[in-house]
């Protein structure tokens, strides 16, 4: 690292956002700046025309470009030339020139700005009073510029340093702008004195007076008792900022302040002292106090204090550094400025209207104080007010530092957003713990507080509601954050989007998938065959406890209605375009809410099943239960007509155990063989499935194929579980009684209510039975994967066809024409032959592609929508760089005797004269 570099790093210059502008490619670390600015005030995006005012390197310039919709028309001028940016014009001028404003004019012609944005920096480094008072000239120049070229309504951002020219100029903005903020975006520095004005919605008042952009108008000095007090006439009271900070360092003298807005105005030396005599006559005791060094004791009235009893050593020794002295040792020194007004008659011992008081100037709400118990009370407010306040900007801040982490832990941030919130207290130490619950108010409550407001009540942290409160929001914080997590995955990755449909799927356990949709009782049949006495049993008490499971409860109703929902969107977002895929997913996140948080959809969600059809499926449900042997024999329990419908299902499932074993002689084949027969199992289960639906839906017009396509897909032969399974039955190594007897596992029985939507989701991926899989299966898998991945795309497919159908025309039209030339009697047959044979040849030949032109985006052209004039044909539309590139293209192909690309070679000239 060289030395240069050490010592930047040294002044701490080498920030993160150093780093993060040459990470991005921006120009400088300053593109943060309106990155920022841009993020709380929206201003570029609706913008069609930009001024970048002092641009140079260019960040600024690269952020508008970014920002901006395509076409916009962006400006940069800055003293030093600026390397070329993508969609932006740049030039070389002073602002302060006419040839500038010219300039300007020449490239906006009759647009108007949008924008004009201003970030210049006069050469520091002489005394900061003039380097300020530069800068603000050049502000005035900018929106002097800005005042001729903005569109009404339009904005102005322009940079300034603090200092007693700023008010002036914040005056001059709010003549002129509907809006206007002061804002110091994160990036820039804390010790930096810029701080950035944003002005919006331009006025674009007829007339401006020219005053208003005039320097030695805007910039005079309006209050003379400033001016004294600057010059250090002592009485004088200190006005604006530097009374401010007078007070401050008095009130708070803790506090080591640092001038980060440059120093005040009118300080020119480090050192100031007051006669002791002079401070205790002076009717600003505090002004006195935070703005001096030492209160002397050289004059005679000085001497006379002196010598008086009550100016003891500490009285003195506190007078000789007021720098060094804590909020104790002022108010001694206030104190006995009292009693010296006392001794020396300037003031009566009981306040008497109209009489001199001592004053305490807090900003505008100054009050008078006059006693020392007032003092000491007035201290003691102005602290409280400021430890309230301090309190609740940390609870604040702590809040949105809690989101900010929960964000970046969910990988959702994006590093534009690092440090949007400025200060991060506990990573420097000092701040409250955002979990911290225990603390409460630095004092006991009084009787007096009881009145005060619903803001105060808040303070009270530690109450067992604040702290619910608070324990839900951050849980409300981290759902609301783990729901846009998904979704943001669901948009990315195209495998966890098969996923969470696979989890979404009431089947994605394969093992209900035999059990869940209840099929008449015909299961028993099926056990009857393979399946022992014990089998049966399990089998009805397991369809009873998945219907329990199922249908149990109306919050799990709403569920499955909600997967329907969602399923109809899904359908409905894969045939509409891109916009509405994006409302899908915000109505499907929606829904997820609400399974995450079960409410009442009873009124709101109907169902899709009408009455009729209710009974019938709880009839059948009744059925499957009494049909466990434990009923046997109890008269009146089931009725007739569902014991005949019972035992044409026995019939039934026995003709399609027949057909099973028809299969299973197929079954004997070999592995590809095996992948068949599953599919064949798969589509007979389908079809039983119909058998079935048609008895329990009722819905005519609905597509039976498409149900059937359905069924298919749900019964999941696409994994290597589900084939191994499904091998197994059909190899009869398992039966369905030990399938359902293998779905008794813990981990189906895990009582799942009231666990958060993240906990179940992590325990569907990882907390799952491990269903096997053979080798077999994942080799037929693969093969079927390959079968499809060998078949080409449809697009390609459809374009081969097209080229195989053309040349097929070519060489019947060849043939015609070898046959005419064949049957032509006036030529030799050598001629003939050599005829025929050019025919074919070129017949043959890959056909010639079309020429494309090159039109060059400038002049007529430019932001051009559409076919240029004059071009016939293919065309391509380049801007001045890439026409310079495709010639560049050409010379080397030439060079290196390549022969030009059909696609780059342009050899017709086109408007606009390439
Ligand atoms: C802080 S830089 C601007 C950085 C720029 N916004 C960016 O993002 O890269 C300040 C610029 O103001 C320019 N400048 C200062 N006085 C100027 C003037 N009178 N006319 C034009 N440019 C000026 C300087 O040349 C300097 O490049």
């Amino acid at each position: 690292m060289g030395k240069k570099q050490e010592k930047k790093t040294a002044k701490g210059r080498l920030d993160k956002f150093y780093w993060l502008a040459k990470e991005q490619g921006f120009r400088s670390r300053a593109a943060f700046k309106l990155v920022q600015l841009n993020k709380k005030y929206a201003l570029l995006e609706g913008a069609r025309c930009c001024i970048d005012l002092c641009a140079a390197p260019g960040g600024w310039l690269q952020v508008a470009s970014k920002h901006m919709p395509p076409n916009s028309l962006i400006v940069g001028v800055d003293l030093v030339p600026i390397k070329p940016i993508p969609r932006c014009i740049t030039f070389a001028e002073d602002i302060n020139s006419f040839r500038c404003r010219d300039q300007l004019r020449a490239e906006l012609k009759d647009w108007k700005a949008d924008i004009v944005l201003h970030d210049g920096a006069p050469n520091v480094g002489t005394a900061w009073v003039q380097d300020a008072y530069q800068q603000s000239e050049l502000v005035l120049q900018s929106l002097k510029l800005a005042v001729e070229f903005l569109a009404p309504g339009g904005s102005f951002v322009t940079k300034v340093f603090r200092s007693k020219d700023y008010n002036n100029l914040l005056w001059v903005f709010n003549q002129l702008f509907g809006t206007v903020e002061a804002t110091k975006p994160p990036s820039s520095r804390n010790v930096s004195a810029e701080i950035f004005v944003v002005c919006r919605n331009y006025k674009a008042p007829k007339r401006v007076d020219p005053k208003f952009l005039d320097p030695r108008h805007v910039f005079k000095d309006l209050d003379p008792t400033a001016a004294a007090a600057a010059d250090g006439e002592e009485g004088a009271p200190l006005k604006g900022e530097r009374g401010a900070i007078a007070q401050a360092s008095v009130f708070e003298p803790e506090k080591k302040r640092k001038r980060r807005e440059g120093y005040a105005d009118g300080v020119r030396m480090l050192y100031s002292a007051m006669g002791a005599r002079a401070w205790v006559e002076s009717p600003q005791p505090i002004d006195g106090l935070g703005a001096n060094n030492e209160l002397t004791w050289r004059e005679e009235g000085d001497k006379e204090l002196l010598k008086h009893e009550l100016t003891t050593d500490d009285i003195k020794a506190c007078a000789s550094d007021l720098k060094v002295l804590g909020k104790k040792d002022f108010r001694n020194l206030l104190k006995w400025r009292t009693a010296m007004r006392l001794h020396l008659g300037l003031d009566a011992p009981a306040v008497k209207p109209g009489e001199e008081v001592v004053e305490i100037v807090d900003g505008e709400d100054a009050e008078p104080i006059d006693s020392d118990a007032e003092i000491d009370e007035e201290l003691e407010r102005l602290n409280d007010e400021r430890g309230k306040a301090l309190r609740k900007e940390r609870r604040k801040r702590n809040a949105a530092r809690a989101k900010k982490v929960q964000k970046m832990q969910l990988q959702m941030t994006t590093p534009m957003d690092v440090g949007q919130d400025i200060v991060d207290e506990t990573l420097v130490g000092g701040a409250d713990d955002m979990f911290d619950l225990t603390h409460g108010p630095s004092r006991p409550r009084t009787a007096e507080d009881s009145d005060t407001d619903s803001e105060e009540e808040d303070e009270v942290l530690d109450s067992d509601a604040e702290e619910q409160r608070k324990l839900a929001r951050l849980e409300g914080d981290l759902d609301a954050a783990y729901d846009t997590y998904r979704q943001r995955m669901s948009e990315r990755d195209a495998k966890w989007r098969a996923k969470e449909a696979r989890r979404l799927d009431e089947n994605r356990d394969e093992w209900h998938g035999f059990s869940a949709p209840v099929r008449d009782g015909r299961d028993d049949a099926e056990d009857s065959d393979g399946g022992s006495s014990v089998g049966g049993y399990d089998d009805v008490v397991t369809k009873r406890k998945l219907q329990e499971e199922t249908f149990d409860t109306d919050d799990e109703e709403d569920e499955e209605d909600d997967r329907a929902d969602r399923a109809a969107v899904a359908a409905v977002t894969r045939k509409a375009g891109s916009a509405s895929k994006r409302k899908a997913r915000a109505e499907e996140s929606d829904s997820d809410d609400d399974i995450a948080e079960p409410i009442d959809t009873s009124g709101l969600v109907a169902s899709l099943e009408s009455r009729g059809e209710r009974d019938q499926r709880q009839s059948r449900e009744a059925a499957i239960w009494f049909d466990n042997p434990l009923f046997k024999g109890v008269a009146g329990l089931i009725p007739e007509g569902d014991d005949e419908d019972s035992e044409d299902e026995v019939e039934e499932e026995e003709d399609s155990d027949e057909e099973d074993e028809d299969e299973e002689a197929d079954s004997d084949a070999e592995m590809e063989d095996a992948e068949s027969d599953v599919e064949v199992v798969a589509r007979n289960v389908a079809d039983e499935d119909m058998a079935g639906l048609d008895g329990e839906w009722r819905y005519d017009d609905e597509d039976l194929d498409e149900i059937k396509r359905k069924r298919i897909e749900a019964v999941g032969l696409n994994t290597a579980e589900a084939l191994t399974l499904a091998q197994q039955l059909v190899n009869r190594e398992k039966t369905k009684g030990a399938l359902i007897d293998d779905g008794f596992k813990k981990d189906n029985f895990v009582d799942k209510s009231d666990l958060p939507t993240w906990f179940l989701d992590e325990e569907a991926k990882h907390y799952r039975a491990n269903i096997p899989a053979t080798k077999e299966a994942m080799n037929a898998l693969r093969a079927r994967q390959r079968a499809l991945d060998a078949r080409p795309i449809k697009k390609i497919a459809e374009a081969k066809g097209r080229k195989k159908f053309k040349a097929a025309q070519r060489l019947e039209k060849a043939r015609k024409k070898a046959d005419t030339l064949n049957e032509t009697v006036d030529i030799s047959e050598k001629e003939k032959a050599n005829s025929i044979s050019k025919v074919l040849a070129r017949a043959g030949a890959k056909p010639k592609r079309k020429e494309i032109s090159t039109v060059v985006a400038k002049g007529v052209n430019r932001g051009l929508k559409g076919r240029p004039k004059g071009v016939k044909g293919r065309y391509r539309l380049v801007d001045a760089r890439g026409k310079k590139e495709l010639r560049a293209e050409k010379r080397r192909n030439k060079r290196d005797g390549k022969k030009t690309t059909s696609s780059t070679s342009n050899k017709r000239r086109v408007p606009n004269g390439y």
